[in-house]
């Protein structure tokens, strides 16, 4: 039995604690929010994020963070990627010992594109981890807290804390296999959740499986376009952190940035959507790095700018589906062969 602090008492958070606790560890749970804690502790149920399940009175739920944090040998970092900097620097006042890092978030910072492994090398003191272990994959919180069966990769340029992320987690409900491509991972579960806006989008208007389909298919294009620019083995989006997540975001009503794009379509606006769900919707400040990022590349990606001139330019979402069909005709798969043959030529050598 090992003690795992997961930082973070949202709905992705809480369900990996229970992953955790039914592993057998000495699980805390960490909230920045002192009423929050004392609200979990007082009725085992966390209300606001994920309210269908009890929360054992094993898992210690806290506010106090340098008591999360002592003697523990796992950090689980489960927040909005907004909140992965702030954090990062309040961990490393209290952190005085080496321990295997690991997250579960899924965004790219706007300001700087960065990854969050990224942003956590530069905020935590560099001495008391190896490597950053990502945590990705098909995975809503509300099935994973249910014991539902689900499949998650634990990616690390360091096998050996992949390897301890992979033990801390698996179960025979919960499948970890381990994967070394940190940058496919990293982009595959953050820039699904675009097309996933897309898809609630597509829904919304009243659209049917024909329209998801081909959001998906051309989406998983234009994610495997930028993410091999940005330096990822092109196989992993054709794996559990690339066309899986972006499956089970895109098709299911658990998923928010889903439920967002669907909402969107049906005239809310952008600001009392989010206020309304009260949990992150990562697309959302995604598509802004992802756009901006595209555009400095020049790297075509039709609908994730779509949905960025949707979000933040007020174009109407069944006037930008006229724009998107329109486009000037093409071949399918150019450029994804191109990238695959690379790949293999690159092996054989
Ligand atoms: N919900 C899921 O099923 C799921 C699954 C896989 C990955 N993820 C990813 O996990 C991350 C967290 O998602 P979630 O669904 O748990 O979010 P959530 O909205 O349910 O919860 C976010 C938590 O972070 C806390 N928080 C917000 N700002 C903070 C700050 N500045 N300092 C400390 N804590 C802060 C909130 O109080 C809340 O407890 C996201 O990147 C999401 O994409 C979510
Ligand atoms: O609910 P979403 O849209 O934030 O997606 C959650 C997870 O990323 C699904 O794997």
């Amino acid at each position: 039995m090992e003690k795992v602090t997961v930082l973070g008492a949202g709905s992705w958070g809480t369900a990996l604690a229970l992953v955790l606790n039914d592993n057998g560890h000495d699980v805390w749970l960490w909230t920045h929010l002192e009423e929050h804690a004392k609200e979990i502790n007082e009725t085992h149920h966390n209300k606001a994020y994920l309210n269908n399940v009890e929360i054992p009175e094993t898992i210690t739920v806290t506010s106090h963070l340098t008591e999360a944090v002592k003697d523990t040998t796992a950090l689980v970092f489960v927040l909005p990627t907004k909140a992965i900097r702030p954090v990062c620097q309040q961990v490393k006042q209290v952190l005085d010992h080496h321990v295997t890092i690991i997250h579960g978030t899924k965004g790219i910072e706007p300001e700087t594109f960065k990854r969050v492994s990224e942003m956590m090398e530069e905020e935590l003191t560099k001495a008391y981890f190896d490597e950053v272990v990502v945590l990705s994959g098909p995975s809503h919180a509300e099935e994973v807290s249910i014991k539902q069966p689900t499949t998650v990769s634990a990616s690390s340029l360091s096998e050996k804390s992949a390897t301890h992320a992979q033990h801390l987690f698996m179960n025979d409900r919960f499948r970890v296999y381990t994967n070394k491509d940190v940058v496919g991972v990293e982009l595959g579960g953050s820039l699904k959740n675009i097309i996933a806006l897309g898809a609630g989008i597509s829904d919304g208007l009243g659209y049917g499986d024909n329209a998801k389909a081909a959001l998906v298919t051309r989406g998983l294009a234009e994610i495997a376009r930028l993410g091999t620019a940005m330096g990822a083995d092109p196989l992993t989006f054709i794996g559990l952190t690339g066309i899986g997540d972006l499956i089970v975001t895109s098709t299911s009503q658990h998923s928010r940035n889903w439920r967002a794009g669907n909402l969107l379509a049906k005239g809310g606006s952008l600001d009392d959507i989010l206020q309304e769900m009260g949990m992150v919707v990562e697309g959302v400040r995604t598509a802004k790095a992802a756009y901006q990022l595209a555009k400095e590349k020049g790297i075509d990606m039709p609908i994730t700018s779509g949905i960025y001139q949707i979000l933040f330019e007020n174009v109407d979402p069944q006037a930008m589906v006229d724009q998107l069909m329109t486009r000037q005709r093409r071949p399918e798969t150019d450029e994804i062969h191109e990238m695959l043959k690379a790949h293999y030529l690159k092996q054989e050598q």
